[in-house]
């Protein structure tokens, strides 16, 4: 179809004897929240890895915008439109919070240096709930506060595509409903996401569709709702006593 932002099909990766991603295919249209769930090792985040250029795949198709970009390097991809966040934060813990989410600017059409690279990067951080922190040392921020200069960062490349790796993971109550309102609000302004995540209260309110792997191939699609309620994904989560 015409308006698939991101087209992802029969995409595979091993390692050695390992089928890591087996055979996945799915599809983001523009202002899609897809989430990508599974228990523990089913291949999430070397989906992701795949789809970001991290890695290559084996075999399989990874079209933006209708161009095929499997095994592509991962900057080629961050300028075609595509950002990410990782599981585990990677900052240039050195450099001042303000100094990562000009790095994001790095890769984008018409990329911005100077004060006005600083303006955009500070009005990032606002967005992400982090005023005051653009001239602090990254790596001396709270783990919390790193993710969100991670998403800042990922913002500053101006995705169509985001990819988040567990985002909202270790959040307590109130900011986990501070963080689903931003991730509702990055909707708003025409960015797609593909969120890996385990916080079903965030997957059930934010997603539009979703896609459930479990040892790497996909097992179940459509709305949380439909997804959640399947007994092979019941199982897959929580074992055969559950279901
Ligand atoms: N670089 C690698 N080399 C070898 N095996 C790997 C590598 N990366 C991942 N794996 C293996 O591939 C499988 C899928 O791992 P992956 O991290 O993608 O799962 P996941 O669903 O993201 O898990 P989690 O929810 O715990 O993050 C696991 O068995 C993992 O040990």
């Amino acid at each position: 179809m015409s308006n698939v932002l991101l087209d992802v099909q029969g995409l595979s990766r091993r390692f050695g004897g390992l089928k890591a991603v087996d055979g996945l295919s799915l599809q983001i249209r523009p202002r899609e929240i897809v989430g990508l769930l599974g228990p523990n090792g089913s291949g999430k985040t070397t989906a992701l890895n795949l789809i970001s250029g991290v890695l290559a795949p084996d075999s399989g198709s990874v079209k933006i915008n209708g161009h095929e970009f499997a095994g592509s390097p991962a900057y080629r991809i961050t300028h075609h439109g595509v950002g990410r966040t990782f599981q585990l934060v990677r900052l240039f813990n050195t450099m001042t919070v303000r100094e990562n989410v000009v790095a994001g600017m790095a890769f984008t059409n018409g990329r911005l240096f100077g004060r006005e690279a600083a303006r955009q990067a500070d009005a990032l951080l606002e967005r992400v709930g982090l005023s005051g922190y653009a001239g602090k040392e990254a790596g001396q921020l709270a783990y919390m506060d790193q993710k969100k200069v991670e998403l800042a960062r990922a913002l500053a490349g101006r995705p169509k595509v985001l990819l988040l790796d567990e985002w909202l993971a270790g959040l307590n109550p109130t900011e986990l409903i501070d963080a689903i309102a931003l991730v509702r609000s990055l909707k708003d302004e025409d960015i797609s996401i593909l969120m890996v995540e385990h916080v079903l209260e965030a997957v059930r309110s934010l997603c539009d569709h979703c896609v459930v792997m479990t040892a790497g191939a996909p097992i179940s699609y459509g709305t949380p709702a439909h997804v959640l309620s399947d007994l092979e994904v019941v199982r897959a989560y929580l074992g055969d006593d559950h279901a």
